[in-house]
């Protein structure tokens, strides 16, 4: 197993790396808590899959437990499912120093992570992530948010989770689309801040090269993520780099009713597009979309998505980088190196019709 310790000041915490990791979690849920009730808020899906493990381990350690169980997909990131949660979890007799357990992917660590930090004004959450992307990616940071009809993750907070443990057995169960989606924020990882993972991608090929060497990657992810938090905990500066592909994406996901399209596919097609635009203002070195868009393909993602420009702008409109009239925007300058220009949205638009073509 490996670990990383996040050191947020005062919200410090551990992250565990291995595989059946799931079988002793309650052990490290029973060092986070401060009482002794846990609620489990998870999806239906996952719930049957690995639900009667992690309870397990909770009442091995002695934990009064309850599960909340929501549909999967992204329509469970609604204020209507929050809502719907929060009553749940007092109804079950959550009191402050209980603890939340989030048991499932991105949407589950998102809703459940809001939940957490509204409810009775706050309580303490683990992150129990059984995707590829919650893996790499969102369960570490504290962004908790959910959907509202004018775009995404508009309604959220950041609060860091007491500790993060991933159990890489779980992604044997990921149907491959999944899987991919959670390639794209690896992708992205390797694009803005590490060529050398991004040329292993390109060598590991597919699905079955990156299990070979899985705890590996997660780790190098999760590492870079840890870092770049770290110095800039509420993205006011350098950790918008993590947004990459992400203005554009949100713009997809909307468009396509956060149904059409996953958060994975649509932040690659958003790489692209952004590095495109970067080549044609010469912000990016030339051929960094080419690069992009062959990882991509072979990692089963959409290299494009087509929407109208005035999609294009409601997003943008409402990206939380925005400051005024101004948006910051995250670009590589080459694989390995991404760098925040602010540009008007005016402009932005304009370039975007013209690589629309
Ligand atoms: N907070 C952040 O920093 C951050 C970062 C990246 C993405 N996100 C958010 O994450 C969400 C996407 O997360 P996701 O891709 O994990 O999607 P998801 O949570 O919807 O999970 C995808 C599907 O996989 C199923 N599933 C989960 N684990 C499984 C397993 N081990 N085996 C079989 N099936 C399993 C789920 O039931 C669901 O149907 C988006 O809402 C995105 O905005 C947040
Ligand atoms: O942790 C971050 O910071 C990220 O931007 C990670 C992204 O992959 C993630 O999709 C995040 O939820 C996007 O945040 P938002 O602030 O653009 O809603
Ligand atoms: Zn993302």
């Amino acid at each position: 197993m490996k670990t990383l310790e996040v050191r947020l000041p005062g919200k410090e915490y551990m992250i565990e790396i291995g595989s059946d990791t799931l079988s002793q979690v309650g052990r490290t849920v029973r060092f986070a808590a401060r009482g002794n009730k846990a609620a489990i808020i998870t999806d239906r899906s996952v719930d049957a899959l690995y639900g009667d493990r992690v309870r397990q381990s909770l009442k091995d350690e002695g934990f009064d437990l309850f599960t909340v169980a929501v549909e999967p997909g992204e329509g469970s990131k609604s204020m209507e499912v929050y809502s719907e949660v929060c009553e749940r979890l007092l109804e079950g007799g959550l009191t402050r120093k209980d603890i939340v357990v989030a048991l499932g992917g991105g949407v589950v660590g998102d809703l459940a992570g809001f939940v957490a930090a509204t409810v009775l004004r706050g309580v303490d959450f683990v992150q129990i992530p059984t995707t590829l992307l919650s893996q790499v990616d969102s369960s570490v940071g504290g962004k908790v948010a959910v959907n509202l009809k004018a775009g995404k993750n508009l309604a959220g907070a950041f609060h860091q989770p007491k500790a993060v443990v991933i159990d890489t057995n779980c992604l044997n169960t990921l149907p491959d689309r999944v899987f991919s989606d959670g390639m794209a924020e690896v992708i992205k990882y390797g694009a803005i801040e590490d060529a050398d993972l991004f040329r292993r991608l390109s060598s590991l090929g597919g699905r079955s090269g990156i299990m070979s060497e899985i705890e590996d990657v997660i780790y190098t992810c999760v590492d870079i993520k840890r870092r770049i938090v770290e110095a800039d905990e509420k993205d006011e500066g350098g950790r918008m780099v993590l947004n990459f592909g992400h203005t554009l994406g949100h713009a997809y996901e909307k468009s396509g009713g956060y149904s059409r399209y996953t958060h994975g596919e649509a932040v690659a097609a958003g790489m692209v597009k952004i590095a495109e635009i970067g080549e044609e203002t010469g912000i990016t070195e030339k051929g960094c979309s080419d690069k992009l868009r062959s990882l991509i393909r072979m990692y089963g993602l959409p290299e494009s998505i087509e929407i109208g420009l005035d999609e294009y702008a409601q997003a943008v409109g409402v990206d939380k980088k925005a400051e005024g009239s101004m948006i910051n925007l995250i670009f590589i300058e080459d694989i390995g190196k991404a760098v925040i220009r602010k540009m008007d949205t005016a402009s932005l638009m304009e370039l975007l019709g013209r690589v629309e073509g």
